[in-house]
């Protein structure tokens, strides 16, 4: 028996019509997540994992538009489109409306958590009150059972003192707290999917490493599905069963993480980490024994990698002219 994924991502094309040209940020990428599974999407700077998160939740802002592919959320249409008989691409009926996406899908069914949690946390309300609000809008509770709530979710992601900590304003939380606190958002209103948009990146090793495993015991928890975006192999070794390596727009290698590790199929994927054979080995071994007992896979902790600045600069360009599934999708 046939299992369908939880989420389903076919030929997804993303691109932005600036004036220097198309720059063809997602270029038909495929993957499935299934549910209660952590998937990884990672590729250095500007290969477009950003875009494709966004897309993914329609959140593509001008002049990105999404023009072709499709994506289905428990066999729901998010995106679809199909070609008329004049050869136009257009949006398929059964697609969800905006309001549908805005009301049922995002947050709900399918939480975003971004790098910085203070695009997320308004600076001039506490943590607690903006936590509190979201609970109450998204799962239509009252204001005391939503604080109530609020509080317990904040204990959950191991805030201390929570109801001490819920009147306190974001700029009084540490990085590490306030990412504890958007994971905690995310996780209130109990969606099916998180998107993780690098939300580590921005933190020192030690402390992205206890929210690595705070996520581990949550996902152990809530069975929840999550899609990881990040530059790092250290991180996709910590966390996820598979594995989708994006560059220049496009998914290049596709694997259980063991196997990427093992067995790199894709010359990309070994620069990614190219420079971890490099480490000398007693840091390796420190770093191990730091990690022993953390996580069954801690001898793939230790490929912590720094990407190549050589091919950085390669994906940043603009590459004009739209390509056969590039036509523009026909608006409206
Ligand atoms: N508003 C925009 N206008 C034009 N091009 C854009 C816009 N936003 C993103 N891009 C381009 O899309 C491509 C993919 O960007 P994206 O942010 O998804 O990369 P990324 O892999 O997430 O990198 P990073 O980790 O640096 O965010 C890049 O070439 C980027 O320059």
């Amino acid at each position: 028996m046939s299992q369908e994924p939880l989420l389903r991502v076919e030929e997804l094309t993303t691109h932005f019509f600036t004036e220097e040209g198309v720059v063809r940020a997602v270029d038909g990428i495929s993957f499935t997540v299934n549910e209660g599974e952590i998937v990884g999407l990672v590729g250095e700077s500007g290969a477009g994992k950003s875009v494709a998160a966004s897309s993914l939740l329609r959140l593509v802002e001008g002049p990105g538009e999404i023009v072709d592919g499709e994506v289905t959320f428990r066999g729901e249409t998010l995106f679809g489109v199909e070609e008329r008989s004049d050869g136009e691409l257009v949006q398929r009926d059964e697609m969800l409306s905006n309001a549908e996406m805005r009301e049922r899908i995002r947050g709900r069914e399918i939480a975003i958590i971004f790098q910085d949690p203070m695009e997320s946390l308004n600076p001039v309300f506490t943590v607690g009150g903006q936590l509190r609000e979201f609970i109450e809008i998204n799962r239509d509770l009252g204001a005391d059972a939503a604080k109530r709530e609020a509080i317990d979710m904040l204990r959950e992601v191991g805030i201390p003192e929570p109801e001490n900590r819920y009147d306190d304003y974001p700029h009084q939380f540490s990085g590490g707290m306030r990412q504890r606190v958007l994971i905690a958002m995310a996780l209130s209103c109990e969606p099916s999917l998180i998107i993780a948009d690098e939300p580590t990146t921005a933190l020192d090793v030690t402390v992205e490493g206890q929210i690595l495993d705070l996520v581990d015991d949550l996902q152990d928890k809530y069975d929840t599905s999550f899609i990881w975006v990040t530059h790092d192999m250290g991180v996709i070794a910590e966390i996820c069963d598979r594995v989708n390596v994006m560059y220049l727009g496009e998914i290049v290698e596709q694997a259980d993480v063991e196997q990427l590790f093992y067995d790199t199929k894709h010359p990309y994927t070994c620069l990614l980490y190219t420079s971890l054979s490099g480490l000398p080995r007693a840091i390796r071994d420190v770093y191990k024994r730091q990690h022993r007992g953390h996580h069954a896979r801690s001898d793939q902790s230790a490929l912590r990698l720094s990407v190549p600045h050589s091919v950085s600069g390669r994906a940043r360009g603009v590459r004009s002219g739209a390509s056969g599934r590039a036509r523009r999708l026909r608006a409206g």
